[in-house]
């Protein structure tokens, strides 16, 4: 007889920490005549970019937070794109900042980071807000990321002691995810392109973070038996990077994708903005 795996309610938890959020935005609202205001940036028109930043327009709005979308051509300079970042920055009726990420070759994506100051970097992309992050200190998470510590602490998750490897290495999921959990004292293996065997660190792992972006790379024969798998690849066509049907039949939890950790970052996004537009405001009256 096999198992199958308990499936982490991404929708579910989301949805609770979005209402939380709301309730927290009205109140902000009331209290000082403002309503919190994220800023969506983005450069060029990619479809999917297009798709996630209209996303998280509309559960902003559903929450009680006003957004303000700059959409820029694609053929924006970095020089350019700092301006309008540090206009943004500066303007106090803005209260986080959402650089969609990949914003095309040509644009230095650190300088670009950089020019978003750090009390609106709710999307945790800033050298202020990876430091903290790094060293356990209050700041704002990489919204990935924080969704997903989130996850595991819902469904009881501690990380402390456990093994855990992460697939991926990038600036705002792979790397962060990886010194969140170190902080919650898990044993940290990062895995990337050059690693040279996958299947073999991954088969040790008690918890999986499989975050590369290449569909279905992680199969339910690497995954060790009861091992917490959590899905934070994004494909086309909503497909994870973990190849769930054969997944689901050796791991104890496991993401579903869509419906697990894409909601818990939106949430988070929310969450932090609301956080920080209570701070912007607090110190403004
Ligand atoms: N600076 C930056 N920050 C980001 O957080 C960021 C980014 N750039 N670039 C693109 C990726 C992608 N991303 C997703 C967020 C939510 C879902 C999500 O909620 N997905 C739903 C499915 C949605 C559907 O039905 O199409 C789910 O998984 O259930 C997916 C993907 C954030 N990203």
């Amino acid at each position: 007889m096999s198992r199958t795996a308990r499936l982490m309610d991404g929708t579910g938890l989301a949805r609770r920490i979005v209402e939380e959020t709301a309730k927290r935005a009205a109140d902000i609202t009331e209290r000082t005549g403002t309503a919190p205001c994220l800023a969506t940036v983005l450069v060029g028109e990619d479809p999917a970019s297009v798709t996630y930043v209209r996303m998280k327009q509309n559960r902003c709005r559903k929450a009680g937070i006003e957004s303000r979308h700059v959409a820029l051509p694609a053929a924006t300079t970095t020089a350019e794109l700092v301006d309008a970042l540090g206009a943004l920055s500066a303007d106090p009726g803005v209260h986080g900042i959402l650089l969609q990420h990949p914003m095309g070759p040509h644009i230095d994506e650190r300088a670009a980071f950089e020019a978003i100051a750090p009390w609106k970097d709710v999307d945790g992309v800033t050298l202020a807000s990876f430091s903290a992050m790094g060293f356990g200190l209050p700041g704002f998470t990489s919204c990935t990321p924080g969704g997903i510590m989130r996850l595991l602490d819902e469904y009881d998750v501690d990380p402390a002691g456990k093994r855990a490897v992460v697939v991926g290495r990038s600036a705002i999921l792979g790397k962060p995810v990886g010194m969140l959990l170190l902080g919650r004292d898990a044993t940290v293996t990062y895995c990337h392109s050059r690693t040279a065997d996958l299947s073999s660190a991954v088969r040790e792992a008690d918890i999986v973070v499989a975050a590369v972006g290449r569909p279905r790379l992680i199969r339910g024969q690497d995954i060790k038996p009861g091992a917490v798998v959590i899905d934070a690849g994004y494909n086309p066509g909503n497909v994870g990077d973990v190849d769930f049907d054969t997944a689901r039949e050796r791991a104890g939890l496991i993401t579903p994708v869509p419906g697990g950790v894409g909601p818990m970052t939106i949430a988070t996004l929310l969450a932090q903005t609301v956080e920080a537009a209570g701070r912007q405001l607090a110190a403004s009256v």
